[in-house]
């Protein structure tokens, strides 16, 4: 999605990842006004989400689950600055990702995100709502005596744990394209072995304030431990700020990429 400036004078080219079950669709907000800015917009579909028609439950390891998006990264030239941005887990492919191409990406976004830091020893999700209800409906894609080979939020719970301050269009919306996402390839996500060139890239931290689902005392905790370069702080987003506050988002990033020096 978006247009491209053309010859090689530097272009921002924003790059959004989703998290669960949600697509690249979920960014429409996002890259409408960013195209309109003058900006690159770019929103991937993970292997098994939005219109990447492969079954999640054949989907067993994170490096297939993110292969659209190291595609991606690597077919765009050197003069694209790029903005990685990533919501919830999704924030695990962007720090993959960042390792992958450390030298072709000038700032990483964390939306709300699991901020996955490389060599950390594993996040302690004890604090995650996946476990503590029963919103989840599993698939058993390889039988019922082996582990679960998908997951999805029961559609009854949504509009409270993903987006309780969001328009009822965008839950509609999101009602008919949301997909199971492939749970065995999730476990992948903390597993990043240390990477100091990582660490150099300029870092942002989103956090949502309403969020019903990765709650904002957590998002606290990942800032603490590894502290970005720059916090914000979404006082009236739910989870899925992209459908909430895409407006005050918007003028976020527009502020985090004005402290790039290009
Ligand atoms: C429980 C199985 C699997 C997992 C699934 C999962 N995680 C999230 C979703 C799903 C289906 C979401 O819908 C949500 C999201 O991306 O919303 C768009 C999820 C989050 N996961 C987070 C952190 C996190 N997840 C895991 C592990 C898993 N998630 C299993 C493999 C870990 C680790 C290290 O094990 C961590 C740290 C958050 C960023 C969000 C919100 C989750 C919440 O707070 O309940």
């Amino acid at each position: 999605m978006g247009g491209d400036g053309g010859g090689d004078a530097p272009i921002i080219h924003f790059v959004f990842v989703h998290g669960a079950c949600h697509g690249g669709w979920c960014w429409y907000k996002l890259i409408t006004p960013l195209v309109a800015a003058g900006f690159k917009a770019t929103s991937v579909d993970l292997t098994g989400a939005g219109i990447n028609l492969t079954d999640s439950n054949t989907v067993f390891d994170f490096d297939h689950y993110n292969q659209p998006l190291f595609s991606l990264l690597s077919e765009i030239p050197p003069h694209h600055k790029i903005i990685l941005v990533g919501h919830s887990i999704g924030g695990g492919t962007v720090s993959e990702a960042l390792c992958k191409f450390t030298d072709k990406i000038s700032m990483v976004i964390y939306i709300a995100a699991e901020m996955v830091q490389p060599g950390s020893t594993s996040p302690n999700n004890s604090n995650m709502t996946v476990g503590e209800e029963d919103i989840w409906e599993f698939t058993y894609g390889e039988g019922a005596d082996k582990p679960p080979t998908s997951i999805f939020m029961k559609e009854e719970f949504r509009r409270h744990y993903y987006y309780s301050q969001s328009p009822l269009e965008d839950v509609t919306l999101a009602s008919k394209l949301l997909r199971p996402a492939p749970v065995r390839a999730l476990n992948g996500i903390d597993k990043l072995p240390p990477n100091p060139e990582a660490d150099k890239v300029p870092r942002v931290y989103i956090k949502t304030a309403k969020d019903n689902l990765f709650h904002p005392m957590y998002q606290d905790r990942l800032v603490e431990k590894w502290p970005p370069s720059q916090l914000y702080i979404l006082e009236d987003s739910d989870h899925s700020a992209f459908f909430s506050v895409p407006t005050t988002l918007f003028a976020y990033l527009l502020r985090a990429v004005s402290f790039l020096q290009i």
